[in-house]
């Protein structure tokens, strides 16, 4: 599959293409299906399937941190989407500059000039353009002047409701971790680089590996039963801590994971950390030791989840 990063990075007539555009966060049911109905559609025309991304997100750049929490950081979709099947992704760069372009050069240059676009699925709520001023109607009308189709993508629905990245954060937020699951059609995971942390971990016998979140909050709070790939072995089971550590006065979101029977020097590794059950939540503790005994509780919890013997 081709990420193409940025509209420069297009080549100058991109050779046609069935699309779709989204922030495709989550990566769940919804638009799972809809890339599925866009693969149909590609190989009835011989086309590539490509699909048009934000990053940031669209509501990321004009709320800042008021905006959702991020579910899916870009390399993880990009994984999504490849594992899909999708031919291309064009990962726009959402600053002020794109978010100014009007809709009509939105569809004319980008869409048509630059993709040579030949079909296009999105929502019928899809808005686009400088102050949201294109909608589906406008792109009915401006498909037929430019000759591609446009088609609304048919609404995925889960008990009555649409599924939507929103249900999915609203389902994590509530630690309804099962329910979030069956919206996505796999299990929430985070992901990231193993950084250095204060190395106290290891003082209280619980070493972690500590994962940076890029300043972007988790949509996840607390002590979880984890698995954790990407490393060449595993799944490796843990027990992971999503939080700010207030026990040691910690200010910033991050995700610490320490490995049940096993020391790993992973720093610098890319990990993902497969959330599977929740134990508890975060908490201040009066004293580190206090803390320790805790964690100590945590594995025993996290042992028996994976149903996984203490070691002798
Ligand atoms: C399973 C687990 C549960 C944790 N729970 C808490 C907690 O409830 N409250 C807290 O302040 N810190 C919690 N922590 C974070 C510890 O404070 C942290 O691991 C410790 O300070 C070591 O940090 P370091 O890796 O930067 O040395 C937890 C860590 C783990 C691995
Ligand atoms: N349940 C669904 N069924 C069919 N298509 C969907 C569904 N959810 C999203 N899509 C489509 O997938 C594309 C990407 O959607 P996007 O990720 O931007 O929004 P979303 O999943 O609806 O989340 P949000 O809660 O942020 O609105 C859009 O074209 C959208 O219409």
């Amino acid at each position: 599959m081709k990420l193409i990063r940025g509209i420069h990075n297009l080549q100058a007539h991109y050779p046609g293409c069935v699309l779709t555009i989204g922030n495709f966060d989550g990566f769940h049911r919804g638009h799972q299906a809809l890339i599925a109905q866009l693969q149909t559609e590609g190989r009835r025309r011989g086309l590539p399937v490509m699909v048009m991304i934000f990053e940031p997100q669209p509501q990321e750049h004009f709320a800042g941190a008021a905006a959702p929490a991020r579910l899916t950081r870009l390399r993880d979709k990009v994984k999504y989407l490849a594992e899909a099947g999708v031919d291309a992704v064009l990962c726009v760069t959402f600053n002020q500059r794109f978010a100014a372009m009007d809709a009509k050069s939105f569809v004319s240059q980008l869409l048509v000039d630059k993709l040579g676009v030949k079909f296009l699925c999105v929502g019928d709520d899809f808005r686009f353009g400088a102050g949201r001023q294109g909608d589906f109607a406008f792109l009915q009308q401006a498909s037929q002047a430019a000759g591609f189709e446009v088609m609304s993508t048919s609404t995925y629905t889960e008990g009555g409701k649409r599924i939507s990245s929103t249900l999915v954060r609203e389902a994590l937020n509530n630690d309804h971790l099962v329910v979030a699951e069956m919206l996505m059609g796999h299990p929430y995971r985070l992901s990231g680089r193993v950084e250095h942390g204060q190395a106290l971990g290891r003082t209280i016998g619980f070493p972690t590996a500590n994962v940076s979140l890029k300043g972007r909050p988790a949509p996840i709070n607390g002590v979880y039963a984890v698995e954790v790939l990407g490393i060449g072995v595993g799944p490796l089971a843990g027990v992971a801590n999503v939080g700010t550590r207030p026990t040691v006065a910690g200010s910033v979101q991050r995700l610490e994971v320490h490995l049940l029977d096993m020391t790993l020097d992973l720093y610098g590794q890319h990990i993902e950390v497969v959330i599977r059950a929740k134990l508890r939540n975060e908490q201040r503790f009066a004293s580190f030791d206090e803390l320790k005994r805790q964690i100590a509780n945590d594995v025993v919890n996290a042992r028996e989840f994976f149903g996984l013997q203490a070691p002798l």
